[in-house]
């Protein structure tokens, strides 16, 4: 594991951009799986930049989503598809039928479920996934407490989570109970690991995932395991973990 410390959120945007130009670059057909939030954001403005410059090119790139609420159609604008569209695949020149989100919108979520997984199999796996981690420690939308082993499956969101993502609606009660995510197996497949963190509320995240031991309590707490985790976060974020585990 290797954890970039940067300055503020700027660096740590262009650092995590940086790492996910390298992967396009060395295999322009990768499969990113991407991660929604204000986290990544910065990172998606970054590559768009790039792109536009024609300094990284997407044009084969595939791309599947970690996680969407149920509930929400593709085109509402809380809903995560909306919100990649919007900031990432509309601003990079990635072919929209190469863009997946998982479907929270359907009568069978166990099908959809299924679908998904069977997706991400047939695509050969995932060759980078990035993360951004909830102040419970969260990834993708997997809450604490839950089996390690699990593919993609509906969670029921733990009332800090929704909470915390209440301020993306206009009132709490709009935000959706439940959520589609890729579970810890998916993720923990992925060949490589990019985990975004910024902020001083994500420093008890970090601190419990990477400082002590593994525990479903602590679902990022698994990423200590990986062979190819990179973390990328700011001076706040990181003011629990000592600058000895840091580059
Ligand atoms: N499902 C998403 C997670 O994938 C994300 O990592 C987390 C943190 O979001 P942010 O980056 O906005 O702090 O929020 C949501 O719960």
């Amino acid at each position: 594991m290797r954890i970039y410390k940067e300055k503020d959120y700027e660096s740590v945007s262009r650092k995590a951009a940086n790492l996910i130009s390298a992967q396009v670059i060395s295999k322009p057909d990768s499969i990113l799986g991407l991660a929604t939030g204000t986290s990544p954001l910065g990172a998606y403005h970054q590559l768009a930049e790039w792109c536009t410059k024609k300094d990284v090119d997407f044009s084969r790139v595939i791309s599947v989503n970690l996680d969407e609420y149920v509930g929400l159609s593709p085109d509402n604008s809380e809903s995560y598809h909306y919100f990649m569209e919007k900031n990432f695949f509309s601003k990079v020149n990635i072919a929209m039928e190469n863009t997946h989100v998982p479907n929270g919108h359907v009568s069978d979520l166990e099908e959809a479920c299924k679908a998904y997984d069977s997706l991400i199999q047939d695509l050969g796996g995932i060759d980078l996934q990035l993360l951004g981690i909830g102040s419970n420690g969260h990834i993708g939308f997997n809450e604490p407490g839950k089996s390690f082993l699990l593919d993609t499956h509906i969670v029921q969101l733990t009332e800090s989570t929704i909470k915390a993502n209440s301020r993306l609606f206009s009132r709490i009660d709009d935000v959706p109970r439940r959520a589609i995510t890729m579970g810890i197996r998916n993720i923990f497949q992925a060949a490589k690991i990019v985990l975004i963190a910024t902020g001083q509320n994500k420093a008890d995240a970090l601190y419990r995932s990477f400082m002590e031991p593994i525990t479903p309590e602590v679902p990022a707490s698994i990423l200590q395991l990986h062979t190819n985790v990179s973390i990328v976060a700011d001076e706040e974020a990181l003011k629990r973990i000592p600058d000895e585990y840091c580059f």
